[in-house]
């Protein structure tokens, strides 16, 4: 099948990929021309663990190709994918101005029957608005379909290859069959193609990432209990987590989520339920807490110094959002960093894909360290805000011939407290108590 691709960033280069993979044929556009260039020469824009080999052999065997012409990248496509950013405007909504600017100019070249799809995350009623600005200029026809993304970054590949679920919300009988014959062989192994009304999957996409916001803030509150009544955050995730009707995954406290997409989608059903004069108590709260949850490992630092850390070093590991990718937005690092440089500290941080992000946007403002040890060199204290795998299982030595001091405060909970102890560290995290060397 001709696929178009409108936006390759994160999203629109997965999808493109792996509908390429799948046997189908995929133009992708993109207005930025220095992006489209690159692509076109074989050159990757995003670390995404796999992507890297699936977009070389796809680009070599023709299946794949990248161009900024609208116009040249719909012109056989049977179906346009929208894959463009949908960020948070002044007042929390999403900003629809991409979606939109790229359905009016649509409206203005299409000649025949396409199927344009939203896979952006957009709010209840964006297809139909799509709808009235493609027919302002074109009176053929055509349909406009919600198809939401689920994956996450890091896993985007899997995610995609192997869909947990398709949702697909289509208004018309031949715009559903077009769409379960491109996403046939993603879902043969059994997950299945949800079919649903076009509001429906596009609410769908903001609840799931709502909800999964809310268990995090839920767990943060649960480590925030387990810190001031001395329990484990660890044994009540596993105590919670083996009932099926909770679930294991994404109960893990830390400095709070961040991302491209869970802040401004709460904040966006939030803008969206407001709309229609409901307030969404519940997600009022997962932002707040995770506000304060960005910030907690602050206090327990400023108390270890006695309120003062003008002219301390910290060593900062992870700068990421999360690991296996090298986006930083809303990334609790970045929180982190203002807080202890407002405070007169200095920082050497390392990340294993993320510091040339970070060096963009914050420049010089703290040392960028070649490896994990040598970030440790001379450090009054480790920060770890990211769980790398490498970070997980470090050599400890290491770590105490770097180090000033033998203080860890991490963010993540990637230590047992007892192991750390017996080395002589001391240790705080997330919802567990305080290890320190010498007492029982
Ligand atoms: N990043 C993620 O993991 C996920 C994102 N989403 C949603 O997918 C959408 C896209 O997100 P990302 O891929 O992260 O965005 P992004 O910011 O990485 O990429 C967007 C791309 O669109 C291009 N663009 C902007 N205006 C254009 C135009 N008029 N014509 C052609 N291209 C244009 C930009 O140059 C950029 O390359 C958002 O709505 C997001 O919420 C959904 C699931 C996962
Ligand atoms: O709409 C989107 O863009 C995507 O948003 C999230 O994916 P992503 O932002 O890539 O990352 P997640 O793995 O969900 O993690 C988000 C944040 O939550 C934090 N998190 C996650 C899980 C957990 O147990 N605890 C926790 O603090 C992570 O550290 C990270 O900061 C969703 O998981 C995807 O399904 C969705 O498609």
């Amino acid at each position: 099948m001709k696929i178009a691709v409108v936006g390759t960033g994160y999203v629109g280069l997965v999808t493109g990929t792996c509908f390429a993979e799948t046997g189908n044929d995929v133009t992708c556009v993109d207005i930025d021309k220095s992006k489209v260039e690159k692509l076109s020469n074989g050159q990757i824009t995003i670390y995404e663990p796999g992507l890297e080999k699936l977009f070389l052999r796809n680009l070599k065997e023709e299946r794949l190709r990248f161009t900024t012409s609208l116009e040249e990248g719909i012109k056989d496509a049977a179906i346009i994918f929208l894959a463009l950013p949908t960020p948070p405007g002044e007042d929390g909504s999403a900003d629809l101005k991409y979606i939109l600017g790229v359905a009016d100019h649509l409206g203005k070249i299409l000649k025949d029957y396409k199927v344009i799809v939203d896979k952006s995350t957009v709010p209840v009623g964006t297809a139909e608005k799509v709808h009235a600005a493609v027919s302002k200029n074109y009176k053929g026809e055509f349909d406009v379909v919600s198809n939401p993304e689920f994956l996450r970054e890091g896993v985007a590949v899997e995610d995609f290859m192997k869909p947990d679920r398709v949702v697909i919300g289509a208004s018309s009988e031949r715009a559903k069959k077009v769409m379960s014959e491109l996403y046939n062989p993603f879902v043969r192994s059994g997950n299945p193609i949800i079919n649903m009304d076009v509001r429906s999957a596009e609410l769908s996409k903001y609840a799931a990432n709502s909800f999964l916001a809310t268990k995090i803030s839920f767990m943060n509150e649960i480590a925030q209990l387990c810190e001031r009544l001395g329990a484990d955050v660890d044994m009540v995730r596993r105590g919670i987590g083996s009932d099926e009707r909770i679930g294991k995954r994404f109960l893990f406290p830390g400095i709070g989520y961040g991302g491209s997409c869970f802040p401004k989608d709460v904040q966006a059903l939030v803008k969206s339920s407001k709309e229609v004069s409901y307030d969404f108590q519940i997600l009022n709260a997962v932002m707040d807490v995770n506000e304060r949850q960005k910030l907690h490992l602050m206090p327990k630092i400023k108390k270890y110094f006695k309120d003062d850390l003008k002219g301390k070093k910290f060593a900062l590991w992870g700068l990421a959002f999360k690991p296996n990718t090298d986006d930083i937005r809303e990334a609790p690092a970045l929180y982190m960093i203002d807080e202890l440089t407002a405070a007169g500290a200095t920082l050497s941080v390392f990340d294993p894909e993320a510091m040339p992000n970070v060096k963009g946007v914050i420049g010089d403002k703290v040392e960028y360290a070649e490896n994990q040890y040598d970030c440790l060199e001379g450090a009054d204290a480790l920060i770890i805000a990211t769980e790398w795998n490498e970070f997980r299982t470090p050599n400890f030595l290491k770590m105490v011939t770097a180090l000033k001091n033998k203080v860890i405060f991490d963010g993540r909970n990637l230590f047992e407290g007892s192991a750390v102890k017996e080395l002589g560290f001391y240790y705080e995290s997330v919802g567990r108590a305080v290890a320190v060397p010498g007492q029982k």
